[in-house]
């Protein structure tokens, strides 16, 4: 069991975090007991197919000895040729069962990285958005993929090799006591010898595994940050290039040195096992040669004891491994499962109500509710609360300690009326988009209430919440899907024709029209096959598809020349008119359009009023339009 990627991989981890499965063993076994429930026939099939591979396997050097000893030695024909036959059978036999344990060893096992993976995807989405701003979640999700399959490995390969090393062990020496007793004592007193090696070199396999993967790692993920529009542009950008690439060199050239020396090392453990096993060879046949002159034992003895020995090491092999095998496989499934116990911090409480808004008159919903922060303090939840102390053990020790982040809001209470535009004004860290963040509940203000049609959001259902809470962020993802697709993602078995007319309220349908399969065409990996404007538009159609009643949007902040703009504008206005609306504004024509503005700095509402009031009050929202906006009145454009 030395190398083996998944296997490989888990014991890159420090021998401490293996000691640690040996405490949770039982307790691990026990939760894995239900995933193997359902497999269970096909677990017993396996372990009674292995273990008749195993009687194979011991029985046959016995028909050695039988056709040598009674049929050749004595030139008794009918007996050469039925025990060969009989052999020949099998032989049969031996690949039925080996078919057998493929067939149930590989449902077992891909059964259960279907339902660990699933299990995990489903829990994985359920965790706030917290849980996926932390930047090991990509980490998590790879050593998760890892931790299911070493699981596979683990049922799959242990049942077979713990079963089936025991059996033919005890089958194989048992033969060869009754065989010799004398032969077997003196091939089984170089056993310490065989096992001494392995050892040494399996520890330093260990190391070598570890090494490797540490330096494994740092080399995919410079591949997978230089290797992305956003990395490959800065390196470009930056001239950074040819820096890049020997930085690159050196952390493949520390893989290629470490992967080299373990498959040295990887590959002496054979060499060892079939020069001692030789050396054990030449002991039996002198030993056995001699006793055979002798007349104290048979040639066909002599012969099935060579044949037996043979059959002896892999088990012992196998045997000296199973344990670390056995910790390896518990801690693989520890780890998935403390993923899976990582209760997600925002979920629907007992006896949540959905949110009741009357059904939409086709032109948009006929009463909208308002929001309401009432004295909401918040501050980001420490990485103990999100994330997994195994993963992140600095951060999870360092929040523990500190209690976490400082709060970003401060007793802040608003309100935003139905069917009205709230702007969110302010410097950059104010607090805006936490503000925003607080209403689709992404999370849970720290303390105080916020309210969407007067009910605390944390008594509604997130479904029913969600559903009626329409989100546009800056960066309006897409996903590598058609434009169909991404469109009908907000309103899944939307009619084409329901389709077009969201693009062209947003104002994005002659682009779309354009593309050279329209709807059908493929959005480019994030998105990038269209330019910042379009994919904003996309978005609002999508919205519109959703139509909901209440709209948080994040203004893009990106330049767009006038024309774009003013289409957003537009399409903005379709988009937001009749809904309660509550828009980080970046553009002057937004904010003049606003019913209110509320003008957030550190975590506070600083000034609320319209673009005139405001002004008039000459205070941070003149400042901030001084610095921020005026220039965009002098725009051709207007805005
Ligand atoms: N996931 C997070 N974890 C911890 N702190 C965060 C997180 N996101 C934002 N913050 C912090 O919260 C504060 C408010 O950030 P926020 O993004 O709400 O500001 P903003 O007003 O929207 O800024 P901008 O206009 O630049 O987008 C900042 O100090 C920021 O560093």
């Amino acid at each position: 069991m030395i190398g083996g990627p998944p296997v490989g991989q888990l014991r890159a981890e420090p021998r401490d975090e293996l000691l640690k499965g040996r405490r949770v063993g039982r307790r691990t076994i026990r939760r894995i007991m239900p995933y193997a429930r359902p497999y269970r026939r096909h677990i017993v099939l396996l372990v009674a197919a292995t273990a008749l591979g195993a009687c194979i396997a011991a029985a046959n050097p016995l028909f050695l000895k039988l056709i040598i000893d009674h049929g050749i030695m004595p030139r008794d024909l009918g007996v050469v040729v039925g025990l060969s036959l009989g052999l020949a059978g099998l032989a049969l036999v031996e690949a039925g069962t080996a078919y057998l344990q493929n067939r149930c060893s590989s449902r077992v096992g891909e059964g259960l990285v279907y339902e660990l993976r699933t299990e995990v995807f489903t829990h994985v989405q359920r965790q706030p958005l917290a849980f996926f701003t932390r930047a090991q979640t990509g980490k998590l999700l790879s050593r998760l993929n890892t931790d299911i399959i070493g699981a596979r490995q683990a049922v799959t390969t242990l049942l077979t090799q713990a079963v089936s090393a025991v059996l033919t062990l005890l089958l194989v020496l048992g033969a060869m006591f009754y065989l010799s007793w004398q032969i077997t004592v003196a091939a089984m007193l170089m056993v310490p010898l065989f096992l001494l090696p392995a050892r040494l070199i399996g520890r330093r396999m260990q190391r070598l595994t570890r090494r490797m993967m540490e330096h494994d790692a740092e080399m995919t993920s410079m591949m997978s940050e230089r290797l992305n529009v956003s990395g490959a542009m800065l390196s470009k950008l930056y001239g950074r290039v040819p820096d890049e690439r020997d930085e690159f060199a050196r952390r493949a050239a520390r893989v290629r040195d470490t992967s080299a020396s373990t498959l040295v090392w990887g590959r002496m453990l054979p060499v060892v096992v079939v020069v001692l096993t030789s050396f054990t060879t030449a002991l039996v046949y002198g030993l056995g040669g001699a006793l055979v002159v002798d007349g104290t034992v048979e040639f066909g003895t002599l012969v099935a004891m060579v044949a037996l020995l043979l059959r002896v090491y892999g088990p012992i092999n196998q045997l000296s491994t199973l344990q670390s095998s056995a910790m390896i496989a518990l801690v693989s499934f520890d780890r998935v499962f403390e993923v899976l116990d990582l209760e997600p911090l925002i979920a629907d409480r007992p006896g949540a109500r959905p949110l009741a808004v009357p059904a939409s008159n086709g032109h948009g919903p006929a009463a909208v509710p308002d929001v309401r922060f009432e004295n909401v303090s918040f501050r980001y939840p420490a990485a103990g609360e999100v994330s997994l102390a195994s993963l992140e053990p600095a951060a999870v020790k360092e929040s523990a300690r500190t209690g976490g982040g400082a709060p970003v809001l401060h007793d802040l209470s608003f309100h935003a009326p139905p069917g009205k535009l709230t702007a969110l004004v302010g410097p950059s860290g104010a607090g805006k988009t936490t503000i925003t963040h607080l209403v689709p509940r992404l999370y849970d203000a720290t303390s105080g209430t916020v309210r969407v049609g007067g009910h605390d959001v944390r008594d509604l259902t997130l479904a029913s919440l969600r559903e009626n809470i329409g989100v546009v962020t800056q960066d309006a993802y897409l996903f590598h899907e058609t434009v169909r697709a991404n469109l009908g993602y907000a309103r899944p078995g939307a009619a084409e024709r329901e389709l077009i007319e969201a693009c062209e309220a947003a104002l994005i349908w002659d682009t779309v029209r354009a593309l050279p399969e329209g709807l059908d065409t493929v959005v480019g990996e994030r998105g990038h096959r269209f330019s910042g404007g379009e994919k904003q538009r996309l978005a609002l159609a999508r919205l519109l598809l959703k139509a909901p009643p209440v709209v948080v949007l994040d203004e893009a902040t990106a330049h767009l020349d006038s024309e774009s703009e003013a289409a957003i504008q537009r399409a903005l206005r379709t988009a937001l008119a009749g809904r309660t609306s509550l828009v980080i504004a970046h553009r002057l024509s937004t904010i003049r359009e606003a019913d209110q503005i509320l003008v957030v700095d550190a975590g506070r509402i600083r000034e609320s009023g319209t673009h005139e009031e405001l002004l008039a009050l000459d205070g941070l929202y003149a400042d901030l339009y001084h610095s921020q906006f005026a220039h965009q009145a002098a725009r051709p454009d207007g805005f």
